[in-house]
């Protein structure tokens, strides 16, 4: 079974971009080097001068200071610490480095406290020109109209892509706008269109993702979550147990998984094994799926003549991933 708990004993720092709304709304802050650090001091986050900015942040940085009419908002530069990662996040800069810690694998799924996230982020017009308050989007159409350009606005939503934040290292993400930032995605690790992987979310080690890893959900090394499969989320709906995905697991297509797997397990394709699932067992014994939660080395079918779920022991080994589609990454 994948251990999910890193250690909570650190607080970070890093310097950084925000763009300020005319309301005063921080619309986002990228931190494009951010760092655990033992005892960084008192938290919070100050606002940088431009020679400042420069030193930590690099000569290009100044140059991207100051108002931006076109979308009404300023950039200013920062410095925000974290004291302490087990404690709740105080603010949005605070909440975004939080992301990037996760997102550059400084931090795993479930390594920091990210209780009231959601009240920290503004909903926000993630464009071609950069984050516009949703308010301004017409007005900022129409600016961007005079200058002849044309503004996309790829999504209305509290989370950016990661990708326009953090390019990790060692992946492949067919469809950018199908990772929020704050996913952590190990090296080796392949999103493919249909995959979709949320915040506080992702692989530990070489995956084929073409299903979602909803938030809280974490796939351990070697495993697949085939095409549109599920894994089964916590923020909405009533889950209410976090799923984690073993090692050497293969989730077929259009199945989904409401119980935890341990390693080796594999899912039939279209089967949807919640956690109340009545699975009968070799010996014939009938369980509620949330029995067999975090067990290893079990295949789950629905019998396709009497309708059953059956769990078996999974001798059949489905092959594990083609290590062709991973070696290039
Ligand atoms: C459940 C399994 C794992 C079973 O496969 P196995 O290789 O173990 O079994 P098998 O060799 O097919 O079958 C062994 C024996 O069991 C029988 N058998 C198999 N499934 C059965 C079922 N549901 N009910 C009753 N009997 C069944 C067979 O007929 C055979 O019988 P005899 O011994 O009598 O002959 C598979 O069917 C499956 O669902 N695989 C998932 C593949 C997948 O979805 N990959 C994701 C790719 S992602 C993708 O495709 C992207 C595209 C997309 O987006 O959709
Ligand atoms: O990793 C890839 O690339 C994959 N390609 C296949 C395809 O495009 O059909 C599907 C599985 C992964
Ligand atoms: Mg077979």
């Amino acid at each position: 079974m994948t251990d999910t708990t890193a250690p909570r004993t650190t607080g970070a720092v890093a310097a950084g971009l925000a763009t300020i709304a005319a309301d005063g709304t921080v619309l986002d802050t990228w931190f494009p080097a951010p760092e655990l650090v033992a005892e960084p001091g008192p938290a919070g986050t100050e606002r940088l001068s431009a020679e400042r900015a420069a030193e930590l942040l690099g000569g290009g940085a100044t140059a991207a200071l100051g108002q931006d009419s076109r979308r009404g908002v300023e950039v200013v530069a920062v410095r925000t610490v974290i004291s302490s990662l087990d404690e709740k996040p105080s603010d949005t800069h605070d909440a975004y480095l939080r992301l990037h810690l996760l997102s550059h694998r400084l931090v795993k799924p479930h390594g920091q406290s990210l209780d009231g996230v959601f009240g920290l982020l503004a909903n926000v017009a993630w464009t071609s020109l950069g984050p516009v308050a949703v308010d301004d989007i017409e007005k900022v159409r129409l600016n961007a109209r005079a200058e002849g350009l044309h503004l996309q606005v790829t999504s209305i939503d509290k989370f950016p892509r990661m990708t326009d934040y953090v390019a990790p290292k060692g992946v492949r993400i067919a469809d950018a706008d199908r990772v929020r930032l704050g996913a952590h995605l190990a090296e080796g690790t392949t999103v493919m269109h249909e995959g979709f992987v949320n915040f506080n979310a992702g692989t530990l080690g070489t995956s084929m993702v073409e299903g979602r890893i909803s938030a809280g959900v974490v796939v351990g090394d070697g495993s697949d979550i085939g095409g549109g499969a599920s894994t089964m989320g916590t923020l909405s709906g009533g889950g209410n147990v976090i799923i984690s995905i073993g090692e050497r697991c293969l989730i077929g297509a259009e199945a989904g998984v409401g119980i935890a797997l341990g390693d080796e397990c594999v899912v039939e394709a279209g089967l949807y094994v919640t956690a109340g699932t009545r699975v009968t067992m070799p010996d014939g014994q009938v369980v509620k799926a949330r029995d067999l939660s975090g067990a290893s080395n079990i295949l789950f079918r629905r019998n396709s003549v009497t309708g059953v779920v059956e769990a078996r022991p999974n001798n059949a080994v489905w092959g594990g991933l083609n290590e062709i589609l991973h070696s290039h990454n």
